[in-house]
C-alpha cells in the first residue's frame, strides 16, 4: 500500500488591513480581512522538506499590505483580482490562487443631514464578501453578503406540514420571520462595476424579503434568489443560507392573559437551517 499526499494548499489567513483613502473633501475608511491560499507544485516541500518552491506565507501577507497602497482603491473584488493575478503571474509553481476578502462596513457619522469629514460609526453585523479564484486558465469571482440580520413581524406563516406522533408545532398564518442571511453569487465575468452591483443585489434581497407573502422560509429563499437572477444578467448562480431565528409565542394563558401575537421568546438554539442554490437553466 502506498500512502500519498493527494491535495494540498497553503497561505495566510486573517490579514487584517485598514486603509484611509484621502479624498479632497472627506476621508474614506475601509477595513478588510484577507485570506490567501495557493495551490501548485509544492509536493517536495511535504515529502522532502525542500522549500525551493515555497513563497512564504509571511511574504504573502506583506504582499497584501504592499499592493493595497496602489491597488485597493475601489471594490474588494478588484483588489482581490489584482492580488490573485499577482501570485499567479509571478510564481510559475502556483497553479491556483484563491483570495477571500471580507469587508467590515464603516459609515461616516451624519449630523443634520451632513456626513462628517473623517468620523465613522462602526458597522452592523453585516459584511460584504468576495472570493477570487485564479488559475492559469482564468478567473472566477464569487461575491456575497453575510451576517445580514433581517426580520419581519408579519406576512409569514407555516402551515400544512407533516404531522406525526412527535409533532407539537402549531400551524400559524402569522409569525415572526427572522434570519441571519448569507448569500453568495457567481459573476459571469471579472469586468464589472462590482460596488454598484453589490448595492443593487443587496437591495433586491431586502426588498424581496420584505414584500414576499411567505408560506415558508424555503419559499422566500427561492423567491429572493430568483429575483436576483432575473434582475442581474451578470449573475449566473446564487446560494442562500437562511437560519430560522425562531421567535416562539410565549404562553400568557398561564397568567390568565391573552397573547395576541405580541410576546415571544427568542430562541438561538436549536434553529432551523434552510439553504438553497438557484441557477439559470
Ligand atoms: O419556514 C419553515 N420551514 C420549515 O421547514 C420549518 N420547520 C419548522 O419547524 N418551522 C419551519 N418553518
Amino acid at each position: 500500500m502506498k500512502i500519498t499526499l493527494t491535495k494540498n494548499a497553503y497561505g495566510k489567513n486573517a490579514v487584517n488591513l485598514s486603509k484611509i483613502i484621502r479624498h479632497p473633501d472627506y476621508h474614506e475608511f475601509r477595513q478588510i480581512s484577507v485570506n490567501v491560499s495557493l495551490e501548485g507544485d509544492f509536493e517536495t516541500a511535504h515529502t522532502l522538506g525542500d522549500n525551493a518552491n515555497i513563497l512564504p506565507t509571511d511574504t504573502q501577507k506583506n504582499t497584501v499590505y504592499a499592493l493595497a497602497k496602489d491597488h485597493f482603491t475601489d471594490s474588494i473584488e478588484n483588489f482581490g483580482l489584482y492580488l490573485a493575478n499577482h501570485f499567479i503571474a509571478n510564481n510559475p509553481q502556483v497553479s491556483q490562487a484563491t483570495v477571500d476578502i471580507v469587508e467590515y462596513p464603516w459609515t461616516r457619522m451624519t449630523f443634520d443631514g451632513e456626513a462628517h469629514h473623517h468620523a465613522y460609526v462602526g458597522g452592523s453585523s453585516e459584511k460584504h464578501t468576495t472570493s477570487i479564484r485564479q488559475t492559469t486558465n482564468g478567473v472566477t469571482v464569487v461575491s456575497g453578503i453575510k451576517d445580514l440580520l433581517i426580520l419581519k413581524t408579519t406576512d409569514s406563516g407555516f402551515e400544512g406540514y407533516i404531522k406525526d406522533q412527535y409533532t407539537t408545532l402549531k400551524e400559524t398564518a402569522d409569525r415572526i420571520f427572522a434570519t441571519q442571511c448569507e448569500a453568495t453569487w457567481t459573476y459571469t465575468t471579472p469586468d464589472l462595476e462590482f460596488t454598484a452591483l453589490f448595492t443593487r443585489i443587496r437591495k433586491i434581497l431586502l426588498k424581496t424579503f420584505a414584500h414576499h407573502k411567505s408560506l415558508s422560509v424555503q419559499q422566500t429563499l427561492l423567491t429572493m434568489g430568483k429575483a436576483v437572477l432575473e434582475e442581474n444578467p451578470d449573475v449566473s448562480e446564487i446560494s442562500l443560507k437562511m437560519p430560522n431565528k425562531h421567535h416562539i409565542l410565549f404562553n400568557l394563558e398561564q397568567f390568565g392573559m391573552e397573547n395576541k401575537n405580541e410576546i415571544f421568546i427568542a430562541t438561538d438554539e436549536p434553529y432551523g437551517y434552510i439553504t438553497g442554490t438557484i441557477t439559470r437553466t
